[in-house]
């Protein structure tokens, strides 16, 4: 079973496995400036339970690729159990967004919105973007978690959350037996 990380290049996505992963610095996530730097679909295992997709990021400059591998594998991904959508908090939900939100609600898999870089962004132009999502979320959507997370992978903020979402939807907890006596 897994989840995948998609969004447009240089949005934030390995930088976001990589916060993730914070707690386990042996997994080498690489981050780049240059937009279009995962070329390819990278697989992270978590232990043998789960396994974190990194995918090429779509839009300027991302590999041509991305249609011809990423959406044949969201269509097929039989133990895909959530696709996380990443926007960039500055800029909001972009033409190519729009189009992977549509991809996402195609396959029907449930899939969940990430607003990254919430550190470099402005309280304005986050709250106005956010709105923006928000009523994209509300409107036009039947698969996408009701609200979105906030992140940022410079500072963690948020990253502790949506660990635990994503060991939540993955069923990884594993609750101890409460005491019966
Ligand atoms: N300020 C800030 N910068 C970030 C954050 N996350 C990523 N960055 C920067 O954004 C740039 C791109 O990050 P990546 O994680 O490589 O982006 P990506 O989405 O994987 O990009 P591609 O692989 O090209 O699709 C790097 O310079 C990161 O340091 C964040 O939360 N805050
Ligand atoms: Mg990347």
């Amino acid at each position: 079973m897994g989840v995948c990380f998609i969004g447009r290049s240089n949005v934030g996505k390995s930088s976001l496995i990589k916060a993730l992963f914070s707690l386990t610095p042996e997994v080498e996530v690489r981050v780049s400036k240059t937009p279009g730097h995962t070329k390819k679909m990278n697989f992270f295992k978590v232990g043998k339970a789960f396994t974190l997709v990194d995918m090429p990021g779509y839009g300027h400059r991302a590999p041509r690729d991305f249609v011809d591998m990423v959406e044949p594998y969201l269509y097929t991904r039989k133990n895909l159990v959530r696709t996380f959508l990443l926007v960039d908090g500055s800029v909001g939900l972009q033409t190519a967004d729009q189009i992977a939100l549509e991809m996402c609600e195609e396959t029907k898999c449930p899939y969940v919105m990430v607003v990254t870089k919430i550190d470099k962004c402005g309280q304005g132009a986050l709250l106005t973007n956010l709105l923006k999502l928000q009523d994209v979320i509300n409107t036009q959507t039947s698969s996408c978690f009701p609200q979105p997370f906030l992140i940022s992978s410079v500072n963690y903020w948020g990253i502790h959350l949506l660990r635990c979402f994503i060991t939540h939807v993955t069923g990884s907890t594993r609750l101890r037996e409460t005491s019966k006596s």
